[in-house]
C-alpha cells in the first residue's frame, strides 16, 4: 500500500522529524509524498525548508491527504487530536500512533468504527537510520497494513512486530534507551576528561568505544559476558573497573531505569 500512499505526519517534533529525514534519506519515499501538519509554524517552516515535505495548513488538510497517517504529538495532546481528526478519515487511512502509553483501545474508540490502527514504539536514532522499533497492530489492520507499518519503520532501523500488551516495556527499554545510552557516553567521556585526557579526543575514543562494541555483538553473535571476558585480564585494568561498577550498583540501577520507564508509559495511558 505504501507504492502509491501519501504518508502525513501530524505533529514534526523531535521524534516526527527523525521519521522523516530518516525515511527521505533512506529513499523509501519522495519528499513530495510526505504532508507536515504541526501547531508550531516555525516546525511547520523548518520541515518545509530542511526536507521539501509538504506543508499543510490544518489537520484535517493533512489526515484527508493521506493513506497512511503517522500520529507525533505527545500523548497528552492526543485526545484533541483525534477528536480533530476522526471527521477527516472517511476515507479510512491507516493511522500509526507513536504516542508513548496510549492504548490502541483508546485511538479505535476516538476513531470512526473500523479504521485500522497501529501502535508504534520507536525511537530517535530513526534519524540516522539506526532505529529500534516495535509494533502492535489494531482490532481493523490487516497484513498489508502491518506491511506497510514494518516498511516505513524498517526504512529507519530494526522492527518487529508485538502483542500490545509488551509495548510499554519497550517504551521503557528502547524507547527511552537511547537517553540511557548518552548518559552513560556522557559519564564515560567524563571519566577521561577527569583523567586528563582532551574533551572532544574523550568524546571521539568513547563513541568508537561504544560503537564497536556493539557492532562486535552483532557480528559476533557472542554472548556479551564472552566478549567481555576478552577485555577483562586477570589482575588487570579492566576487572578493577568492573568491581566499581558492581559495587555501584549500575546493573540494577539500568535495571531500574527500564522498569521505572515502562511504569511510567503505562502511567501515560490512564
Ligand atoms: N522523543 C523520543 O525519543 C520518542 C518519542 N515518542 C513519542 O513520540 C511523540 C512525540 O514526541 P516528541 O517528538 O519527542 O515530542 P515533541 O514535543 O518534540 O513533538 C511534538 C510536536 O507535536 C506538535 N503538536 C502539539 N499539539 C499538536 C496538535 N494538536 N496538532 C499538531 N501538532 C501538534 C508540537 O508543536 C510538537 O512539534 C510522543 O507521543 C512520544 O511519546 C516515541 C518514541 C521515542
Ligand atoms: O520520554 C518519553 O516520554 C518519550 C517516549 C519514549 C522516549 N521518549
Amino acid at each position: 500500500m505504501l507504492d502509491t500512499a501519501t504518508v502525513g505526519f501530524i505533529g514534526g517534533g523531535n521524534m516526527g522529524e527523525a521519521l522523516i529525514r530518516g525515511i527521505l534519506q533512506a529513499g523509501l519515499l519522495a519528499p513530495e509524498r510526505l504532508v507536515v501538519f504541526d501547531v508550531s509554524r516555525e516546525r511547520l517552516e523548518h520541515l518545509e525548508g530542511a526536507y521539501g515535505v509538504v506543508r499543510a495548513e490544518t489537520l484535517s488538510a493533512c489526515a484527508q491527504a493521506s493513506q497512511v497517517i503517522i500520529v507525533a504529538v505527545k500523548p497528552q495532546n492526543m485526545g484533541e487530536v483525534l477528536e480533530s481528526m476522526a471527521p477527516s478519515t472517511p476515507h479510512r487511512p491507516l493511522v500509526i500512533s507513536i504516542a508513548a502509553g496510549v492504548p490502541i483501545q483508546t485511538i479505535e474508540a476516538a476513531l470512526p468504527q473500523g479504521i485500522p490502527v497501529i501502535r508504534v514504539m520507536p525511537n530517535t536514532p530513526a534519524l540516522v537510520q539506526q532505529g529500534a522499533s516495535a509494533l502492535a497492530r489494531g482490532t481493523h489492520a490487516e497484513d498489508t497494513h502491518m506491511e506497510a507499518a514494518l516498511t516505513l519503520f524498517r526504512s529507519v532501523g530494526i522492527a518487529h512486530e508485538l502483542d500490545e500488551k509488551l509495548l510499554d516495556a519497550v517504551t521503557g527499554l528502547s524507547g527511552s534507551g537511547p537517553a540511557y545510552v548518552l548518559h552513560f557516553l556522557e559519564s564515560l567521556t567524563d571519566g577521561g576528561v577527569l583523567m586528563g585526557i582532551p574533551r572532544p579526543v574523550a568524546r571521539d575514543l568513547v563513541v568508537q568505544t561504544v560503537m564497536g562494541t556493539a557492532r562486535m555483538i552483532l557480528e559476533t553473535g557472542r554472548h556479551p559476558s564472552q566478549l567481555k571476558d576478552m577485555v577483562t585480564s586477570p589482575g588487570g585494568t579492566t576487572i578493577h573497573g568492573l568491581e566499581v561498577l558492581e559495587k555501584e550498583g549500575v546493573r540494577g540501577a539500568i535495571m531500574g531505569a527500564v522498569r521505572a520507564a515502562t511504569e511510567r508509559s503505562k502511567a501515560l495511558g490512564g
